[in-house]
């Protein structure tokens, strides 16, 4: 099944499966990419993204895709963890990604969670993604609690790079990537809401029935802080991929 709706503004497409869903994405960021070899990627970890980026290691490989022209910035990082941390989103990113793939590892950037000073970081951050030029393309998954990288509910839409707390709901979702709960930081810097606003395309992928009642706040819910990714809907150019599990909890009339 593959089904193209329009949600309140938002392109919705809804794939068989997650590994359907993933492609896709991979798709659409190798278009962004042949489309403007130098574009700016907005990256993210979690679960959701592994098969994308294991499609795109594969379309490099194989020639469809060059990444050599690409600037790459991440969502987020955890405070306390440097980026030789197994745990670390540096090291996620390069294992998922980058050592695999002709992308200059010198151009692809993460939160870095040991900064000495936090605030001088973000806004240095900050000032980074608008020297290359803005983000041009921002992949996004989705939590649980409807949090966006780690805008947590409540964050604020003008909200920009920042430490932020975790809840204790993304503490426990997370701790599947440590060895204890107790391992999980439970602090990280994060681009903040109109950070990830300002690119110049958004695609959020979920899948997966565990997504299926956020998906649906995100998208037919009200556009409220307490459920951040329905800020989304503030956006003229968002693109939602997702399975049909994740797509399970959507009125499609
Ligand atoms: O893809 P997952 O592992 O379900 O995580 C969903 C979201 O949660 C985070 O991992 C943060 O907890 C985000 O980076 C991600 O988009």
């Amino acid at each position: 099944m593959i089904q193209t709706v329009q949600i309140n503004g938002m392109e919705t497409i809804v794939k068989a499966d997650a590994e359907q869903a993933s492609r896709l994405v991979a798709d659409l960021i190798a278009a962004q990419v042949r489309g403007k070899a130098d574009s700016v990627l907005g990256l993210a970890t979690g679960g959701t993204p592994v098969q994308t980026y294991r499609q795109l290691i594969e379309m490099n490989r194989s020639g469809q895709v060059d990444l050599s022209g690409v600037t790459s910035f991440n969502l987020d990082e955890y405070i306390g963890l440097d980026g030789d941390h197994p745990q670390s989103f540096r090291a996620f990113m390069n294992e998922q990604l980058f050592d695999h793939v002709n992308i200059d590892p010198a151009r692809t950037f993460v939160p870095d969670g040991c900064a000495a000073d936090v605030a001088a970081h973000c806004a240095k951050y900050e000032s980074m993604i608008e020297s290359a030029g803005g983000i041009d393309l921002q992949l996004l998954g989705l939590g649980h609690n409807g949090h966006i990288a780690f805008n947590e509910p409540g964050s604020p839409r003008d909200s920009r790079t920042r430490q932020v707390d975790l809840t204790p709901e993304t503490i426990e979702k997370n701790a599947r990537f440590f060895d204890a709960i107790d391992d999980v930081p439970c602090h990280a810097i994060t681009m903040g809401i109109a950070t990830i606003l300002d690119a110049r395309q958004i695609v959020l992928l979920a899948t997966g029935a565990g997504k299926a009642d956020a998906v649906a706040a995100m998208l037919q819910g009200p556009i409220d802080e307490s459920h951040p990714a329905s800020l989304l809907r503030n956006h003229d150019h968002v693109t939602v991929v997702l399975d049909q599990d994740a797509a399970g909890g959507l009125r499609l009339d």
